[in-house]
């Protein structure tokens, strides 16, 4: 039986910090990502595909923002939704057309996906996603001064605008997914972590102004399809320990054990690898299955337990026997 993978794709791949965010840039970007993706779908892995939105949703923001004396402004659960349908069009064409080169045929599909969270989610009170892009630190001050924007410094990268990013509790076109995935389509589903959405007293759902993580939602995605392996692909090869210091420490194979002692001593920063590597142990911890985070770049060596950070309980006879080397 071919193996499931949940592949989460990092929103700064598509939209790079060093670059201007034209769509031709992140039209490139996608192709890129593509490539590697399509490799594997030929070699016979089942994908579940997920996305980040955080650079780009920032920016329709904005966009709203600025015309907002000529358009009337939208919701930010609306604005995930939009980058959902833009990131999610980029990626289906730009598979099918690379997967249509390497001479493979098989459906590809987006689905828009709603993700409930709490109202009550304590993020609300402190925002820890980073959207848009990076600033200077005086830019960031004037900024924040100016337009009341919530900024805060993202990993020694710059400083960005936070806004509030709850916990997803439960993915609710799961099942759609699902039958999706089963029936043969590589599946992209969702995006930006998915849209925000709370439940009310009746049983109806309302959106909510928020982004979540896509690491977190990709997550529960990996549980929902039963997948193999979870995959969360970033511009790093490795997670660090002492990240940004002269003793830095890549971490390659690990158990759930010893990654949970990284965590503890406070290794991984909120907002970017901290949520990533939350989201790689609990899937571990689960499904009794094997998380891997790595560069898009170095995907197939990864699945080979050649690069990367592979997580697995190696105490547990799991349902890869023990290995995170996983062949098609
Ligand atoms: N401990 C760490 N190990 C590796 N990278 C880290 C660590 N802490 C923070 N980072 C930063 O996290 C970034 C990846 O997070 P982020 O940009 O949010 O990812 P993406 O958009 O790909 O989901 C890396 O480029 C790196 O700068
Ligand atoms: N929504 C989200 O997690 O986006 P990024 O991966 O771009 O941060």
């Amino acid at each position: 039986m071919s193996k499931t993978v949940v592949v989460a794709l990092g929103g700064n791949a598509i939209l790079q910090s060093k670059q201007e965010g034209t769509y031709e840039n992140q039209l490139y970007n996608v192709k890129t990502s593509s490539k590697f993706l399509a490799k594997l779908i030929k070699e016979g892995y089942k994908l579940v595909i997920t996305h980040g939105n955080g650079p780009q949703v920032g920016n329709i923001l904005r966009q709203n923002e600025e015309a907002q004396d000529v358009v009337p402004p939208m919701p930010m659960d609306v604005l995930n939704g939009e980058s959902q349908g833009f990131i999610g069009y980029m990626m289906v064409q730009s598979l099918l057309n690379e997967l249509k080169q390497l001479g493979h045929k098989a459906p590809v599909v987006n689905l828009l996906t709603r993700v409930e969270v709490s109202k009550d989610d304590e993020d609300f009170k402190d925002p820890s996603k980073p959207i848009g892009p990076f600033y200077s630190e005086e830019e960031a001050k004037k900024l924040a001064e100016e337009r009341n924007w919530n900024m805060k410094e993202d990993s020694n990268r710059g400083w960005r605008r936070v806004v509030p990013s709850p916990k997803p509790i439960k993915i609710l076109e799961a099942q759609a997914i699902k039958d999706l995935a089963e029936a043969g389509n590589v599946v992209v589903a969702c995006g930006g972590g998915g849209i925000p959405v709370v439940s009310k007293e009746d049983g109806t759902y309302e959106g909510i102004e928020a982004v979540i993580d896509k690491d977190r939602s990709g997550c529960k995605l990996a549980e929902e399809v039963n997948a193999d392996v979870f995959m969360i692909l970033t511009d790093v090869d490795n997670v660090f320990i002492n990240f940004g210091k002269p003793d830095q420490k890549s971490l390659e194979k690990l158990t759930i054990t010893e990654l949970e002692a990284y965590v503890n001593a406070g290794h991984f920063a909120k907002g970017s690898m901290g949520p990533k590597v939350e989201s790689a142990l609990n899937f571990a911890k689960q499904a009794k299955a094997t998380s891997i985070i790595c560069s898009l770049e170095k995907v197939d060596q990864a699945l080979l337990g050649k690069s990367g950070t592979i997580i697995s309980d190696q105490h547990v006879e799991d349902k890869n026997g023990g290995s995170p080397g996983l062949s098609a």
